[in-house]
């Protein structure tokens, strides 16, 4: 019996793709770089499952191109801001994801950017590296401390959460959250206390995001959000760059009005060469990597691959977005 048709957009860690050529007739994208849309509607006709990244657009065009055939759509990722997923639920096809497995790598980014921003990191590293290091300085590059700082997080879901516990264990910060409903767990293990976003924005040292980018939470960090953060206050966002509205940011960190970001994902991704944000010395950025440690990409390639081998099947995925 001829093996079911797969088309996987990007490469994945190699042992994602030995299981791949084993189980099905896989071609995959081998560029560093996404295929183009044209090529992409026609590499995924006639395929019975997508391996996809958060780089592809997933709407009708997408499905209609791929043909009835079409039983799952795998997300390499848990985010899925770019799948229409009601389109893809109307004709019966499958979506999945990878929750989970990636959860603290990239809380532990979160991490990463909030101690690096407030200790000024990249700053001194590239100040050594332009050789203007000359004597230890008393004034040099003096920044944040961390303990008893309050943080506070948007979106208390996995990721939220395991950052908010590094923060709350680890730093012993005060730990705000605003969140569609309450999460009484947290409240009691982490201290943290649930507030609207406005009360957060104001209240916190710290603001980091962690929600999913939806309707509501796209574009939702603009200037008067910035505005109503303190003047010395950090933002991170490992989530979505949709969620900060760029020029916005850029502003915000141009005057003063926050203190500095922290950001694995930008809006576009990557910025252009010209973009302002990448002139600004207190705004360090990542080239969004929260989930790149060898074993949670391994972990992200098994859940993405049994998604596709069970849609293909037509059984429960096992982890599905809907
Ligand atoms: N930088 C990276 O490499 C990386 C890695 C993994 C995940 N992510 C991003 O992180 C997001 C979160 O991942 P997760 O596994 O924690 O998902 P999750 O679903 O567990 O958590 C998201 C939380 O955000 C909440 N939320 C949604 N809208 C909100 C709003 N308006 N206000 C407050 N909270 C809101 C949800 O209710 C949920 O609790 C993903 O959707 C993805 O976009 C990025
Ligand atoms: O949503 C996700 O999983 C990240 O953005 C990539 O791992």
């Amino acid at each position: 019996m001829s093996q079911p048709k797969v088309f996987v957009t990007r490469k994945i860690v190699q042992a994602g793709i030995d299981r791949l050529q084993n189980e099905f007739d896989v071609e995959i994208w081998e560029d560093a770089t996404p295929p183009s849309r044209d090529v992409l509607l026609e590499k995924i006709r006639g395929c019975h499952g997508v391996l996809t990244m958060l780089s592809e657009k997933v709407d009708e065009e997408f499905i209609e191109a791929a043909g009835d055939q079409l039983k799952v759509i795998s997300q390499y990722a848990v985010g899925y801001n770019n799948i229409d997923v009601e389109a893809a639920k109307k004709r019966g096809i499958a979506v999945g994801n990878t929750p989970g497995v990636l959860t603290n790598a990239t809380a532990d980014m979160a991490f990463a950017l909030l101690i690096a921003a407030a200790r000024r990191l990249i700053e001194g590293d590239q100040y050594i590296h332009n050789g203007k290091w000359k004597s230890w300085e008393p004034l040099g590059h003096i920044g944040w401390d961390l303990e008893g700082k309050t943080v506070g997080i948007v979106g208390l879901g996995r990721i939220g959460e395991t950052f908010a516990k590094r923060c709350y264990g680890g730093w012993g910060m005060k730990v705000l959250y605003s969140s569609r409903s309450p999460k009484p767990e947290a409240e009691q293990k982490l201290s943290a206390e649930r507030v609207e976003f406005e009360e957060l924005l104001e209240r916190s040292d710290f603001v980091s995001v962690h929600c999913d980018m939806n309707e509501e939470t796209k574009g939702m960090f603009n200037a008067a959000a910035f505005e109503r953060m303190k003047n010395d206050a950090i933002f991170i966002n490992t989530a979505r760059g949709g969620i900060h509205v760029q020029p916005d940011l850029v502003q915000a960190l141009k005057t003063g009005q926050i203190g500095a970001a922290g950001l694995d994902v930008t809006d576009p991704e990557p910025p252009s060469l010209n973009d302002e944000i990448l002139q600004l010395s207190n705004c360090l950025i990542a080239p969004h990597i929260g989930s790149a440690t060898t074993s949670t990409r391994n972990a992200m390639a098994e859940i993405a691959i049994d998604n596709l081998a069970l849609g293909i099947d037509g059984k429960p995925l096992r982890c599905s977005v809907t």
